[in-house]
């Protein structure tokens, strides 16, 4: 067992864990009790298969047994019951009641149980390993089956006990050691059977009934004699196999006692080694008791240790969660920034790059428009030149003519030259003799020459005379001339109205009127929108106008600059100059002042043929260029190169002593001659803002300022004059609601409109201050002190500062300057309301009256 146990400690802690939760020691005991019961104390008990063997079996005798109860179950191997009254001896005495002659414990109907049981205990045999051996023969059996029934067929003992044998014939009455030795085989001889003679014949068979009144057959006595005869052979026989059985069941009976004592041996050994396993299982129990607390406290460890690691994981995690959710907050917040940084910066290069497309296509279709003007140009000069030509040849065909007189005068007059000769001869020979007597007196001569030296000094006297005369004269001229230009204001409003640029004449156009007059014209007269009144009547407003002068459509920017040349000449005079194109987008403002025969280039070019024809009263002229715009409250060079990919910032200076104004880092071209004009008009229409907006295809979405800085110098007189002319085409004037432009157009549109706002605030300060007796007339040097130069003081405050432009033009607006405004008129219909408005702003620049022009410093 020990072995056992030892090598299969598995299935012993099975068992023993099945044990313990069910009374292990009682279940052993009752199996080793029940088995000692069976086969006696000191016996091994069976295997587990072999117990089940030998589990009582459920025979009819063992149903018997139970039915009975203890006291009828037989004699132990240990005999404990062996002397027991109700033992095998008793039942044997019971048998041997029967009237049969053997002595067997067999029942009457119980031989077929005396049969049956034979072969169980053969298969007994066979489970405890003892040898084989059929104890009966097959034919046996089929003889106990018809004794059985032959015996069941007894009528004579109908009340045999059946449940008062209780032995089983085939429990062999195991001896007690302490049983005497069985007897000897009992030798049997059965008594022969007493027979009725044969010779007795046999009566034929008659109906007897027990009484004469009785329907019960009587009994045969010859029939029941042969049935017992029959009976008694049967059992003799099965008597004689009895005793073969009681034999053999001996031998089989030694071999269980020989058993038993082994199975005894093996019990006690056992029963050893049950107590040692007990031990040793107590110990385990023990140790197995200690290893669970020990387990338990250290399970209960691990739980507060896990409990507490798992508590400083979640701490962990939580703070790792957090760091993360602060670290994804973060990149998220860096992300979203650098995502609107580079939108911002892709922004900024996609306007960049939009503005650079702009400005080549704009200098791209300024070029060709340039070109094409040029070559009409060229063309006109060329037609110009054929006129010319043909009235060249028309004049030399009439110089012809009057040469032809004039030879065939000469001839005539050779003729008298003949006899004025021959007269002349005659006089020459008078003369000789003249001579001849003069040279007789030489002193009379000397005299002669004296006096005629004398009236020569004379004439050159009277010659320096007359020229210092007209140096006054001229003096005199720029004193009428800027008289002149005082009497017409310092502010002068000229009005043009373009013509319809429609090529259809399908737009309509305005009911704009312009009276005929041979004098110059000065009155616009302007249909406005048709209104309903409270009545509901539609009525229609006529808004007048007077100017300076109104150009019709028909008017030229010749017949316009005829009337500005005066202007021009002023600032060669020393004066600033302003002249300024106001009006809507679309009314012609760039076409008068920046097109090629406008303003712009026109005034360069009187101001070239006038500093020329100066040189000779002794006046040479530096002439200084730049061209700005101003977009967005910024300014920008027009004539900067065009590699620079960062704009400069350009700051405007104002020198209040010389009442001079610089922009930083200014482009400032020396102007020497006549040629760079066109190409510095070109390069500066190329680099400005245009855009496309709805009124206008190529909208100036700034304002250009062409600064055009005079410096003359009289080397006759050591006089100097400085003066500068400003000439500014203006951003086109509109309302939001009608241009429909958004986003930078919308900030474009906002800035021209605020800084032309601005401008009308400048002007509109500038009437006022006269109009009040302010300083009028007025320096903006003198507005401007005391005030960090943003107007005011004690001329009242003039918001220059309020726009870039008006800050550019501080000097050039106001008293100290010569102002001139264009007013662009367009004539469509969809332009009135907008024409209405430029019209009133115009109208009330002209009612200003702004002092006296002053010279600037340095004449
Ligand atoms: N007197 C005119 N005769 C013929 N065409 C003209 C005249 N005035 C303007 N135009 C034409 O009208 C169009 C718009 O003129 P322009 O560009 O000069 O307007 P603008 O007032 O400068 O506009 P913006 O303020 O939008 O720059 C141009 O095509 C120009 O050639």
């Amino acid at each position: 067992m020990s072995a056992t146990h030892s090598r299969n400690p598995s299935s012993f802690s099975q068992s023993h864990r099945s044990n313990s939760q069910h009374s292990r020691s009682a279940s052993t005991s009752t199996t080793v009790s029940a088995f000692s019961a069976s086969v006696g104390s000191g016996i091994r008990p069976p295997s587990v298969h072999a117990s089940s063997t030998l589990a009582r079996p459920k025979s009819s005798l063992a149903k018997q047994r139970a039915t009975r109860g203890a006291d009828t179950r037989p004699a132990t191997s240990l005999g404990t019951r062996g002397g027991s009254q109700d033992g095998p001896n008793k039942r044997m005495v019971s048998v041997s009641k029967f009237p049969l002659p053997f002595g067997a414990r067999v029942p009457v109907n119980g031989s077929a149980c005396i049969q049956k049981r034979l072969p169980r205990s053969f298969s007994n045999n066979k489970a405890l390993g003892l040898p084989l051996r059929p104890l009966l023969p097959r034919r046996d059996a089929l003889s106990t089956s018809t004794i059985t029934a032959d015996l069941a067929d007894l009528s004579l003992c109908p009340e045999t006990p059946k449940s008062t044998h209780p032995g089983s014939p085939s429990r062999i009455p195991r001896p007690s050691p302490r049983t005497p030795p069985a007897p000897e085989k009992p030798s049997f001889t059965p008594l022969p059977f007493p027979k009725i003679s044969a010779t007795s014949p046999l009566k034929p068979k008659k109906e007897v009934f027990l009484t004469k009144y009785s329907d019960l057959e009587a009994w045969d006595p010859e029939e029941q004699y042969g049935n017992m005869e029959r009976m008694y052979e049967d059992v003799c026989r099965h008597y004689k196999e009895a005793m073969e059985d009681n034999v053999e069941a001996k031998e089989i009976n030694n071999t269980y006692k020989s058993t038993v004592a082994n199975l005894e041996l093996e019990r006690k050994e056992l029963t050893e080694s049950m107590i040692a396993l007990r031990c040793e299982l107590e110990t385990t129990k023990y140790r197995l008791e200690a290893a669970e607390r020990t387990n338990h406290e250290l399970k209960r460890d691990n739980e507060e240790e896990v409990e507490d690691l798992k508590r400083e994981h979640r701490i962990d995690c939580e703070s790792i969660r957090q760091s993360h959710r602060s670290d994804l907050d973060r990149l998220k917040a860096d992300h979203r920034e650098e995502i609107r940084e580079l939108k911002r910066r892709l922004e900024d290069e996609l306007e960049g790059e939009r503005s650079q497309r702009l400005q080549a296509l704009a200098q791209v279709s300024t070029q060709g428009a340039l070109e094409k003007q040029r070559h009409e140009m060229d063309l006109q000069s060329k037609d110009q030149e054929i006129r010319t030509i043909g009235m060249e040849v028309e004049r030399l065909k009439a110089d012809l003519e009057r040469e032809k007189s004039l030879n065939d005068e000469l001839r005539q007059s050779l003729a008298s030259a003949g006899t004025n000769a021959t007269a002349m001869e005659n006089s020459r020979q008078a003369l000789q003799a003249k001579i001849e007597y003069l040279e007789s007196d030489n002193k009379s001569q000397s005299e002669a020459y004296a006096a005629m030296e004398r009236r020569m000094n004379e004439a050159l006297e009277k010659a320096t005379e007359c020229e210092e005369k007209l140096r006054k004269e001229e003096m005199h001229r720029r004193k009428l001339h800027n008289q002149v230009q005082e009497l017409k204001g310092n502010i002068r409003v000229f009005c043009r109205v373009r013509p319809t640029i429609d090529s259809d004449q399908t737009e309509e156009t305005a009911k704009i009127t312009i009276p005929d007059s041979e004098e110059e014209t000065k009155d616009i007269e302007v249909k406005g929108p048709d209104e309903t009144n409270s009545l509901g009547k539609i009525t229609t407003k006529t808004h007048q106008f007077s100017f300076d002068r109104v150009f019709d459509p028909s008017s030229d920017n010749a017949e316009i600059f005829e009337e500005i040349s005066q202007l021009i000449q002023s600032a060669l005079d020393g004066y600033n100059v302003c002249i300024f194109a106001y009006g809507q987008t679309g009314s012609g403002k760039t076409f008068t002042m920046s097109s090629d025969d406008g303003m712009i280039p026109r005034a360069l070019r009187q101001i070239y043929s006038t500093s020329k024809e100066l040189e000779s009263r002794g006046w040479t002229y530096t002439m200084e260029g730049s061209f700005v715009e101003v977009y967005n409250e910024e300014l920008r060079d027009l004539l900067g190169k065009d590699g620079d990919n960062c704009p400069k910032k350009h700051e405007i200076r104002h020198d209040m002593t010389t009442c001079e104004t610089t922009i930083t880092d200014v482009t400032t071209l020396n102007l020497d001659s006549q040629d760079q004009v066109e190409g510095i008009l070109a390069q500066a229409m190329a680099r400005r803002s245009v855009a496309a907006t709805k009124a206008n295809e190529r909208s100036s979405r700034s304002h250009s300022v062409f600064i055009l800085k005079l410096a003359g110098y009289n080397s006759i007189t050591g006089k100097k004059s400085k003066g500068t002319l400003n000439l500014v085409d203006l951003a086109g004037s509109e309302r939001l609601s009608h241009s429909k432009v958004e986003g930078a157009r919308l900030k474009e549109t906002q800035n021209i409109n605020k800084s032309l706002s601005c401008l009308g605030d400048v002007i509109g300060a500038l009437g006022q201050q006269q109009a009040t007796g302010g300083v009028g007339g007025l320096n903006p040097r003198e507005s401007v002190n005391g005030t960090n130069g943003s107007g005011g003081g004690a001329g009242g405050h003039i918001p220059y500062r309020n726009s870039k432009l008006t800050y550019l033009l501080q000097f050039s607006l106001g008293g100290n300057s010569k102002t001139l405004m264009f007013v662009m008129v367009a004539p469509e219909k969809k332009c009135l309301a907008e024409t209405i408005t430029s019209l009133k702003f115009a109208d009330k620049v002209s009612r200003t009256r702004i002092g006296v022009a002053r010279k600037t410093s340095g004449r």
